[in-house]
C-alpha cells in the first residue's frame, strides 16, 4: 500500500475536468477487489494450473492487492495525491522543469509494462507547486492501463487545471514491453509522445525545453 497524503475531493474535481474535456479512462468508477480476486483464479484455472498449489493458492489474494492499490491504484480518484503550493514571493518566472521522471505503466491493449520517464515543465504564476507532486501525478496517471497519448493529455490538462496556468509542457519518452517482449519483438525503439500549452507553444520555448531535456544537459 502506497503512503502519502491523498485528497479525494481534488481527485474528484480533476476527474470531472478531464471527462468534460474527453479524456478520462473509459471506465464506471467500480473497483470490485472480489471480483479482481476470483478472476485471477479464473485465469490460472484456465491455464490448467491448480490452485491447491501451497505455492499459488494465495496468488489471486497477492495479485488483486497488488493490482487495486499499486499498479492500478490510479484508477480510483480517491488516491489522487495531495498538491502543495507556496507562494511565489521570489517572483520567479522562468519555466520550472522536472525531467526524468520514471515512470511504470501498463498496456490497456496487452496487459503489459510501460516503463519510461516523464518531462514535464511549467511557468509559476503567484504559486509554486511542491516538485514532488509532479511526479506524484505522472504517477497517479501511469498507474492505470494506458494508451500513451491518453497518459500524456491527462498528465497536461491536469497540471494545467492543478497549476492554473496554460504554461505547461509534458513531454513522454517510453518502451512498451508488449513491442519488446512479443509482437515485433523490438529492443530498440522508444515511443515518444508530447504536448505543449501556452507559452510553451512559441517555437523558441519549445526549442529550449526539448534542448533542456537532452541527456546530458543543464
Ligand atoms: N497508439 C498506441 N498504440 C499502442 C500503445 N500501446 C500498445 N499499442 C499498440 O496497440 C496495438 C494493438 O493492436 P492489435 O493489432 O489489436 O494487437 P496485436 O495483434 O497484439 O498487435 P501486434 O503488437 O502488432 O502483434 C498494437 O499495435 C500495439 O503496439 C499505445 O500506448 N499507443
Ligand atoms: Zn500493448
Amino acid at each position: 500500500m502506497k503512503t502519502y497524503e491523498k485528497d479525494p475531493a481534488l481527485g474528484n474535481k480533476v476527474a470531472q475536468h478531464l471527462k468534460i474535456l474527453g479524456i478520462d479512462n473509459p471506465v464506471n468508477g467500480n473497483i470490485d477487489n472480489n471480483l479482481v480476486q476470483q478472476s485471477i483464479a479464473t485465469l490460472l484455472s484456465g491455464l490448467g494450473i491448480p490452485l491447491d498449489d501451497e505455492s499459488i493458492a494465495k496468488t489471486p489474494e497477492r495479485v488483486a492487492r497488488f493490482f487495486v492499490n499499486e499498479l492500478f491504484y490510479g484508477l480510483n480518484y480517491a488516491n489522487f495525491p495531495k498538491m502543495t503550493f507556496n507562494h511565489n514571493k521570489y517572483g520567479y518566472s522562468e519555466p520550472v522543469i522536472a525531467k526524468n521522471i520514471s515512470f511504470k505503466s501498463t498496456c490497456e491493449h496487452h496487459l503489459v509494462t510501460i516503463s519510461g520517464e516523464a518531462f514535464v515543465a511549467y511557468i509559476p504564476g503567484n504559486q509554486v507547486v511542491g516538485l514532488s507532486k509532479l511526479n506524484r501525478v505522472v504517477d497517479f496517471f501511469a498507474r492505470r492501463p494506458q494508451v500513451q497519448e491518453r497518459a500524456t493529455l491527462q498528465i497536461f490538462r491536469a497540471l494545467q487545471f492543478l497549476l492554473e496556468t496554460e504554461d505547461v509542457a509534458v513531454l513522454i519518452k517510453a518502451t512498451h514491453h508488449c513491442i519488446t517482449m512479443r509482437g515485433v519483438s523490438d529492443h530498440n525503439v522508444e515511443n515518444i509522445t508530447y504536448q505543449f500549452g501556452g507559452q510553451f507553444s512559441n517555437p523558441e520555448m519549445k526549442r529550449n525545453f526539448l534542448e533542456l531535456i537532452k541527456d546530458n544537459q543543464a
